[in-house]
């Protein structure tokens, strides 16, 4: 058939049979299905972004904690149809254990704490960045990994907690050039959606479930999500009282319906009053609609959005005083959140925020003879013992050195030639000032 483009062999590979080598199909070099690689200019772009993650964990006192990719799957067993539990990348092990590939941190994270029990004193600030994974069909084609910042504050029952969690996201988004116009968090609280239950006389323990139904608003249509709550066990009318509360535009329209003692109002003024103080209220707005899409946020939640609407969520979180109990231990409040690596790059692209992070190399050293590699070699290990970062370049032509040197932005260029180390010298060339010394090989700094 002619619509069959011919492959063509692909040069060097597998090498022809009379070479006496067996021949070796052509492996996949493709990582595994939803994964992706690093090559070096990528690799540059996450590094920079996770410095940016780092620098604002610093800035806001928070200590670096890491956990293991592979967690045991009783830690992620939840009823609450969320999505992330029923994408689990689980396995038994060699050893029969049900472990998973974590589709989040939070978990480990409370485990950890609960481990460490009374030997740590509160409140704890403890963020890290970590590689989660989801088993999904590929039908979406949607990744199966990707790389999540998270910060939590254990031990800090009042609003002070998430004030200083936004304060983290709001300066993230100042240091990467973003601004309130380009971004907003939105901010409600859970126990908006407990009051309402409870109005209905809806069991409690249908909450959970009920979150994750309702977060799904603006994913799903509005049927859709009345049909799975009344599924779920909720009356229509308690229903129609959930979707009319959500749809509250503002804190005192909330407070109308609800009345002034119900402790979500008093949580989110608390904490619209903090964010004056913090100077970050232009940042922040009420939406009654917010719950997110975990079991386990018990108050106040939030989430970034791109004031565009092009996007998902750009991060997210919320209060958790309950997880830990879900362990048997006893409970301590809680609250943190999660920034994905994806989402907040396409935004980046599309502000033409990109940073254009190049290559930067101190020094190139290139022996202009071959029989100079051992003097070369000397130069570069001396300049290296100094911290120098040095390319050792040998087998080239020098007009190629030359471009090499442009293309990696070097700030010298050292030329170990014949007549110069006669005379115990070296040539040197700055870059940037096309300057040109000759220097003693032990005064080169
Ligand atoms: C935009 C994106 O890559 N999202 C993503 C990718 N991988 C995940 C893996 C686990 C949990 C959530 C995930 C979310």
């Amino acid at each position: 058939r002619d619509d069959i483009d011919e492959v063509a062999e692909p040069p060097g590979f597998p090498p022809p049979p009379e070479s006496g080598r067996e021949t070796q199909q052509l492996i996949d070099v493709n990582p595994p299905r939803g994964t992706r690689d690093f090559p070096p200019e990528d690799m540059r772009l996450r590094n920079w972004l996770f410095q940016q993650f780092r620098e604002v964990s610093r800035i806001l006192s928070f200590e670096e904690v890491d956990f293991p990719v592979l967690e045991s799957e009783a830690l992620f067993i939840r009823k609450a149809g969320e999505e992330i539990t029923q994408q689990l990348y689980n396995f038994e092990d060699k050893g029969g254990r049900r472990v998973v590939l974590r589709p989040e941190i939070t978990p480990s994270l409370a485990r950890l704490v609960i481990k460490q029990g009374k030997s740590v004193s509160l409140p704890l600030k403890w963020f890290t960045i970590g590689q989660c994974w989801r088993y999904e069909r590929m039908t979406r084609g949607r990744r199966r990994e990707h790389y999540q910042w998270n910060m939590d504050m254990i031990g800090v029952p009042r609003v002070r907690a998430e004030a200083e969690l936004v304060n983290a996201i709001v300066l993230l988004f100042e240091r990467l050039g973003i601004t309130s116009s380009d971004v907003g968090i939105r901010v409600s609280s859970r126990k908006v959606l407990q009051a309402v239950l409870q109005m209905y006389a809806i069991p409690e323990c249908l909450f959970a479930e009920v979150c994750v139904i309702v977060d799904k608003l603006g994913k799903i249509t509005k049927e859709e999500v009345e049909k799975e709550l009344m599924s779920a066990g909720v009356t229509s009318e308690a229903v129609k009282g959930i979707v009319e509360v959500l749809s509250l535009a503002s804190l005192d329209k909330l407070e109308a319906v609800l009345g002034a003692d119900v402790e979500a109002i008093a949580d989110l003024k608390k904490l619209f009053s903090l964010a004056e103080h913090y100077g970050y209220s232009q940042w922040i707005t009420f939406d009654a609609s917010v719950v997110r899409g975990l079991a386990y946020y018990t108050g106040i939640v939030f989430e970034a959005f791109d004031r565009e609407g092009k996007l998902r969520a750009i991060c997210g979180g919320g209060r958790y005083d309950q997880l830990l109990s879900t362990f048997g231990s006893d409970d301590i409040p809680a609250c943190g959140f999660g920034f994905g690596d994806a989402v907040i790059v396409e935004l980046l692209k599309e502000k033409g925020l990109l940073p254009d992070l190049g290559r930067q190399v101190d020094d190139i050293v290139f022996p202009l003879d071959e029989e100079l590699e051992g003097q070369a070699s000397m130069v570069a290990s001396a300049l290296r013992r100094k911290g120098h970062s040095v390319d050792l370049v040998e087998d080239k032509r020098l007009k190629w050195v030359f471009k090499h040197a442009e293309r990696v932005n070097a700030s010298r260029l050292i030329l170990v030639g014949n007549s110069e180390w006669q005379r115990g010298m070296v040539r040197v060339k700055v870059l940037s000032t096309r300057e040109e010394y000759e220097t003693k090989i032990d005064e080169l700094s």
